[in-house]
């Protein structure tokens, strides 16, 4: 079974606008309201692929309860764990005509008797199971907090996925997880230097499976993908045709495609393509992608050995 883990929920409060001034009042064109957070969005896409999987996490109130019954009006499997204070988040990304600017908040303090509740979930994984550690964490949870499940399943041999930023990232890695996905801003910052070729990127990425990650999958926005597998073969992805609509979610897709793909015959080259297809039909449509749309992208997808 696949678990994604999603620990700081949201509503994503979509809106488009000709432009954002800041300062004065500001009217939308359009606005919509969709369930969000990493692992929840890779949940999302993994239902579009038909691939079992159960949504973790920790939801609260109002807030909380649009997040629940939107995944469920979808058919979307969920164990979430119920908070007994706070809201979950609401974050705002505001698409302009030139833009895209996202206004994320901090969440819900969690108790220590809540993240116990986490711990108990995941006691039951087996060496057959996927973890899908993704997002930020909120606030009130120690910065090491993924680090401590990672160490926490170890024995289990769970294959565990990351999609952090950050220390968040780096800490986990001495964990060996199976795959990781910064894309190429995030790999600029958690190393602290300006990136600007592909072979800088390389560069970076190999560092990062050097310190100890199985597969780095290094998105690239509208200039595609690499990865860096685990074989060492290091594979390139374009990107289809299309109009970018909502790019939010567009990275959590691409994790969830290259499950779906390599969960197919174990071909990186075939997970990539997958993976590439699903993140440009997020980016291209206003809500996260549906499968109709991504078999449709995929055979512009060419994957390239580098
Ligand atoms: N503007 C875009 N045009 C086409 N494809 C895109 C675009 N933005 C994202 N994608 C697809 O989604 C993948 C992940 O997007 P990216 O923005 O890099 O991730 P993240 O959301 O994690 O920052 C890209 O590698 C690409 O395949
Ligand atoms: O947990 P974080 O880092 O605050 O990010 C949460 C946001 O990321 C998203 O999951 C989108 O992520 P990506 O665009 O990186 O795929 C939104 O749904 C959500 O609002």
């Amino acid at each position: 079974m696949i678990y994604t883990v999603t620990l700081n929920p949201s509503i994503d409060y979509v809106v488009n606008m000709n432009q954002l001034t800041e300062g004065a009042v500001n009217r939308v064109n359009t606005e919509h309201f969709y369930a969000g957070g990493k692992g929840i969005n890779v949940s999302q896409i993994l239902n579009q692929h038909e691939i079992d999987n159960i949504a973790l996490g920790f939801i609260s109130g109002f807030t909380g309860d649009f997040i629940q019954s939107s995944l469920h009006e979808k058919g979307i499997k969920t164990d979430f764990i119920q908070l007994k204070e706070g809201y979950s988040r609401i974050n705002m990304k505001v698409k302009t005509l030139s833009d895209e600017t996202e206004i994320n908040g901090s969440g819900p303090k969690i108790s220590n008797e809540e993240i116990e509740k986490l711990y108990q979930k995941l006691d039951g994984l087996t060496s057959e199971d996927t973890l899908v550690l993704a997002g930020s964490i909120p606030a009130s949870l120690p910065d090491d907090f993924y680090e401590q499940i990672m160490k926490y399943v170890a024995p289990k041999q769970v294959k565990v996925i990351v999609d952090a930023t950050k220390n968040l990232l780096l800490n986990v890695l001495k964990y060996q997880p199976f795959l990781i996905k910064p894309n190429h801003h995030e790999i600029a910052e958690m190393f602290n230097v300006t990136i600007s070729s592909t072979e800088d990127l390389l560069h970076y990425g190999n560092q990062l499976k050097e310190m100890g990650a199985q597969n780095v999958l290094i998105s690239m926005g509208g200039d595609g993908a690499i990865l860096i597998s685990e074989t060492g073969e290091i594979y390139r992805s374009n990107v289809p045709k299309g109009t970018v609509k909502n790019s939010v979610g567009a990275g959590d897709s691409m994790v969830a495609g290259f499950i779906a793909g390599y969960q197919k015959d174990a071909s990186y080259e075939e997970a990539l393509r997958l993976g590439a297809a699903s993140g440009s039909a997020t980016a291209f449509s206003s809500d996260v992608a549906t499968r109709g749309y991504i078999d449709e992208l995929v055979s512009q997808i060419n994957v390239t050995k580098l």
